[in-house]
C-alpha cells in the first residue's frame, strides 16, 4: 500500500452514512490526519458520532464541507445524487476537484453532467470491510481524470484495502453485485449457519464462535493459498463423509444457480438505479 494519501490535501465526504463511516474509519485507522477529512451529513446524530469517533470536522452544509477540498467523495444514496450534484455544480465548476462517487448504479457521465460538465470523476464501488482496512474497491475513471488524479483516487481507496481498476464502465454493476453487496451474502451465510448449529443443539455462543472462526479461517485460506476454491473444498470433503453429505444438499438445492441468480439480480438493479435516478 502507498503511504498516507492526501498529505497536502483535504477529502470532503458528502453524506456520512454507513459506507462513508467505513471509509472514514479506515482512513483514520491508517493514519490519515483527521484534519484532512471533512464530512457533510444532514442527520445531527450521525454528524456528532462521526466527529466524536474520528475527530473529523462535520458540517450540515455540503458546499461548506466541499469548499477548498481537493477530493470530494459523493457518499449519498443514488436516489438523491442528482439533487446533491446539481447543488454542488457551481462549486465544482469553480474549484474543479477530483470527484469520487461510491454510489451504486450512477454513471460517471451522469455525475459529470449533473456537476456542470468537464469534471474529473472516478466512479468507485467500495465495501464495508474498508473500516478494517480489509475492503476492496472497483474503480472506473472518466476521460477527464489525469494520471496524477488516478493515483490520488487509488491512494484514497487503497488506504482502506485493495483496489481493482475496471476499464469498461458497465462492468461496475457486476462489481457492485459481487463485492459491494458481497459482505451481506457472507453475513447471510453466517446467520444461516449459526441458526442451523443452534437447531442441532449448540449454544448460541458456541455456534457464533464456530461460525466466526470458520469464515475467517476459510477467507484466509482463500487468500494465503494459491489453490483454487474448488481444490480447497475438495480437501475438506472426505469421500462418504460429513462434508459430502452437506454439499450434496447444497447442489441438489441449486446453490450455484441461486448465487448466480442473486448476483444477476443485483447487477440488474444497479442498471435500473442509473435509469431511475437520471
Ligand atoms: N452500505 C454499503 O455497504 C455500500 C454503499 N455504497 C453506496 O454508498 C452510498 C451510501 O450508502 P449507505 O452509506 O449505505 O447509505 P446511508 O443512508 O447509510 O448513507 C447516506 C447518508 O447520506 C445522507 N444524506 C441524505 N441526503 C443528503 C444530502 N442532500 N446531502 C448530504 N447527505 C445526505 C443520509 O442522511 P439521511 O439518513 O438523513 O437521509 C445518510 O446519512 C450509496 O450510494 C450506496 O450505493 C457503496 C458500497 C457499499
Ligand atoms: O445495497 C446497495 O445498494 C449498496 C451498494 C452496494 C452495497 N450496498
Amino acid at each position: 500500500m502507498n503511504p498516507l494519501p492526501f498529505a497536502s490535501g483535504t477529502v470532503a465526504f458528502i453524506g456520512g452514512g454507513n459506507m462513508a463511516r467505513s471509509l472514514i474509519g479506515g482512513l483514520v485507522a491508517r493514519g490519515v490526519p483527521a484534519t484532512s477529512i471533512r464530512v457533510a451529513e444532514p442527520m445531527a446524530e450521525l454528524r456528532d458520532s462521526l466527529a466524536r469517533d474520528f475527530g473529523i470536522h462535520a458540517f450540515t452544509d455540503n458546499a461548506i464541507a466541499a469548499a477548498n477540498a481537493t477530493t470530494w467523495v459523493l457518499a449519498v444514496k443514488p436516489q438523491v445524487m442528482r439533487q446533491v450534484c446539481e447543488a454542488l455544480a457551481p462549486a465544482a465548476q469553480a474549484a474543479r476537484p477530483l470527484v469520487v462517487s461510491i454510489a451504486a448504479g450512477i454513471t460517471a457521465a451522469q455525475l459529470e453532467r449533473w456537476l456542470g460538465g468537464g469534471v474529473a470523476v472516478v466512479r468507485t464501488m467500495p465495501n464495508t470491510p474498508a473500516l478494517l482496512g480489509a475492503g476492496v474497491t472497483g474503480m472506473f475513471a472518466n476521460d477527464r481524470v489525469d494520471a496524477s488524479q488516478r493515483t490520488q483516487a487509488a491512494d484514497l481507496l487503497e488506504a482502506t484495502g485493495k483496489t481493482v481498476w475496471i476499464e469498461d464502465e458497465p462492468r461496475m454493476d457486476a462489481v457492485t453485485a459481487v463485492s459491494g453487496s458481497g459482505p451481506a451474502y457472507v453475513f447471510l451465510l453466517a446467520e444461516a449457519m449459526q441458526a442451523a448449529g443452534e437447531a442441532e443443539g449448540l449454544s448460541g455462543e458456541a455456534a457464533r464462535t464456530l461460525v466466526q472462526q470458520t469464515i475467517l479461517g476459510a477467507a484466509r485460506m482463500l487468500i494465503e493459498n494459491d489453490e483454487m476454491p474448488s481444490e480447497l473444498r475438495r480437501r475438506v470433503t472426505s469421500p462418504g463423509g460429513t462434508t459430502q453429505a452437506a454439499l450434496e444438499n447444497f447442489e441438489a438445492g441449486g446453490f450455484r444457480e441461486l448465487v448466480a441468480r442473486a448476483i444477476h439480480a443485483a447487477t440488474e438493479r444497479g442498471r435500473q438505479l442509473s435509469a431511475a435516478n437520471d
